[in-house]
């Protein structure tokens, strides 16, 4: 099977897409491709698969599969990319408009002309913090804030926020000392995360700007992840070391997002968007 793809990129957060406006593939084939195009080796190499399909309930939908095969529910860096695809590729004519996600719909916003759009702004709407919602194993407190979390004998503590997608947030004094390699992958897979979870180290600069690095759920360490950085500033806010309706720089791997947390509660994340190399992926399927 030839299929088309377009490999694109937020802050180095790379997919490959597959326009299926044009092109279509079978659902019990979705899990392989993505493990298998996301292989650098035997495959094109990027982060997972992300499929831009058509919507009935938006101008456009995203679906995301991560590294490993396994379905996201939302993907910030994967949204712009695929907003500046979709109006680039003439699917949608107008600069504002809805994506569907299986996170929920959010409104993106292209920035540039027709031939490049550079900046995508988008809504996330509101994060989701009750507990049962994330969602996180325990019955006390309905929201994760600062909640002792211990792991290998180490004793941290840790705020969970979704952003249609599960994020736990981890807060350290230096960036460097980060136990990203040593406890991400055991965090992301822990039973008191019933879905999984991204896993989020954040450092604080100052009032405007967070230093971020994550270990993703499905895919590993990343470049970047948007809705984490979303996440981030969610849960800084929460523990009181950001004000709410600032716009914050989050230092991410491969490059800074830019987030508000509105005070009408919103989300609101903007960052580039950029495309690497368009082609066929030979599928032997
Ligand atoms: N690994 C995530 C999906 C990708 C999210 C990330 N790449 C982003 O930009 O938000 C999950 O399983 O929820």
């Amino acid at each position: 099977m030839n299929i088309p793809f377009t490999k694109m990129h937020g802050l180095g957060n790379s997919y490959i897409f597959v326009d299926l406006f044009k092109f279509s593939l079978a659902e019990d084939t979705l899990s392989d491709l993505a493990q298998t195009v996301s292989d650098q080796n035997f495959g094109i190499g990027s982060d997972g698969l992300i499929l831009i399909h058509p919507s009935e309930v938006a101008e456009v939908g995203m679906r995301i599969f991560n590294k490993d095969g396994s379905e996201g529910k939302n993907c910030g860096n994967g949204l712009r990319c695929v907003a500046k695809y979709a109006y680039e590729e003439e699917l949608i004519n107008q600069k504002k408009f809805a994506i569907e996600t299986k996170g929920g719909n959010v409104t993106a916003e292209v920035h540039g002309d027709r031939a490049c759009i550079d900046q995508v702004t988008v809504d996330m709407g509101e994060p989701i913090l009750e507990r049962s919602r994330i969602p996180m194993q325990g019955d006390h407190a309905s929201k994760v804030v600062a909640e002792p979390f211990e792991i290998e004998g180490e004793k941290m503590s840790v705020t969970a926020v979704s952003m249609g997608n599960p994020h736990a947030v981890f807060f350290v004094d230096q960036m460097d000392n980060a136990p990203l390699y040593e406890l991400g992958p055991i965090i992301s897979n822990d039973k008191r995360f019933p879905e999984g979870v991204n896993v989020e180290f954040i450092e604080k600069v100052n009032d405007e700007e967070l230093h971020f690095r994550v270990w993703e759920r499905g895919s590993g360490v990343t470049q970047a992840c948007g809705t984490g950085a979303c996440a981030a500033v969610v849960a800084a806010t929460l523990n009181q070391a950001l004000n709410q309706d600032k716009e914050i720089t989050v230092h991410l791997a491969g490059g800074d997002l830019y987030i508000t947390w509105a005070s009408d509660g919103r989300v609101w994340m903007r960052g580039k968007a950029e495309t690497t190399i368009a082609g066929t992926f030979y599928w032997e399927r």
